[in-house]
């Protein structure tokens, strides 16, 4: 199968890429920007694939607070056209979407079906995007993941890499807790998931979060743990690490429907970051 992929430089694009191969074609920027939702969904009504993944996205948290305009029509109204135009041909869309559309009250693990209300002006764009494509009448997936990292592009891991060793002494954050997944197996998800869908499988929203959830401050302990790094770091409440997006207390992600419905299993984050430290030349 030829599936047709939006993005090309981002994490989950990247992976997607080595994932499938021959059989993706993915889309940069120049090719297709997701600033103009019309040149994307005509992308998508000149295509031969059997499937589109939308992997591209404004995924500055912080900086999206002085730009939701250009983040809502990246994140929300060019998925929306995207799915539409995916519909008119009958091919189904799989988008990715993100732990930031829950406000992250209690401990309990978010499913599905929880009432959604976004933090910030990134979550607000991205739950637009959801919105808009369950509305736009074909077959769809969304999943809804969090906390990405792998080998390029930006993230987490690559940040605590990158200080520790610029510092002796870091203070991070323990009082928000998630998911972090491994791109790779994000787009070995998406990648059954377009199969099956192909094949007639019904899509939905899907959360796939690596487990077990654990606090930004423990995931950079496990960081500097794995690549040796020694440095002094202590965990510190989110009020002593004021950032311009307010961020999700609770983003701990329940993956149980995805693995009932499409037998995908959410993966291990400590194996996932022990093969991304092994790409970076960090572990041998
Ligand atoms: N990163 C994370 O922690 C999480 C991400 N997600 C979601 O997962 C998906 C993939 O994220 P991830 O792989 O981390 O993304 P990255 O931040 O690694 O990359 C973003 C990608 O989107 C592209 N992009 C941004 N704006 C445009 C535009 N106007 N036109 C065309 N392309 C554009 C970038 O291209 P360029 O290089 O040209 O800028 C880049 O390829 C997104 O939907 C994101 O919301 C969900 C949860 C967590
Ligand atoms: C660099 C740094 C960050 N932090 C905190 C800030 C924040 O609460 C947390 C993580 O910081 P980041 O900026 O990497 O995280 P952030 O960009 O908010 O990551 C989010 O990105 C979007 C795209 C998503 O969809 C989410 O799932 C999530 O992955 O760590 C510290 O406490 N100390 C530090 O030294
Ligand atoms: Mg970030």
């Amino acid at each position: 199968m030829t599936v047709l992929v939006f993005g090309k430089t981002g994490q989950v694009a990247t992976e997607l890429a080595r994932v499938g191969g021959g059989d993706v074609l993915c889309l940069g920027r120049d090719e297709a920007d997701l600033s103009d939702p019309e040149a994307c969904a005509a992308v998508i009504r000149g295509t031969d694939a059997t499937a589109v993944i939308n992997a591209a996205a404004y995924t500055a948290v912080d900086k999206a607070e002085d730009a939701e305009a250009l983040a809502t029509v990246v994140n929300g109204e060019t998925p929306g056209a995207m799915a539409r135009a995916a519909a008119e041909k009958g091919l189904p869309f799989l988008h990715v979407s993100t732990d930031y559309v829950f406000d992250g009250t209690g401990d309990v693990p978010w499913r599905e079906t929880d009432k959604v209300a976004p933090l910030n002006a990134y979550g607000r764009s991205k739950l637009r995007g959801e919105q808009e494509i369950a509305a736009a009448g074909g077959a769809y997936a969304i999943l809804r993941t969090a906390w990405v990292f792998s080998a390029h592009g930006n993230n987490f891991v690559k940040t605590m890499l990158r200080l520790s060793a610029e510092r002796d002494s870091l203070r991070v954050v323990e009082d928000q807790v998630g998911c972090p997944t491994p791109a790779r197996a994000i787009a070995d998800a998406l990648w059954r998931m377009a199969g099956a869908m192909r094949e007639g499988q019904p899509g939905g929203v899907y959360h796939f979060g690596g487990q077990p959830a654990v606090s930004w401050c423990g995931f950079a302990q496990a960081i500097f743990e794995r690549a040796g790094r020694d440095v002094a770091l202590a965990g510190i409440p989110t009020a002593e690490f004021p950032t311009p997006a307010k961020r999700p207390a609770n983003s701990r992600l329940d993956c149980t429907a995805l693995e009932a419905d499409f037998g995908i299993k959410a993966p291990d984050w400590r194996a996932g970051l022990d093969e991304v430290l092994r790409e970076l030349g960090e572990v041998a």
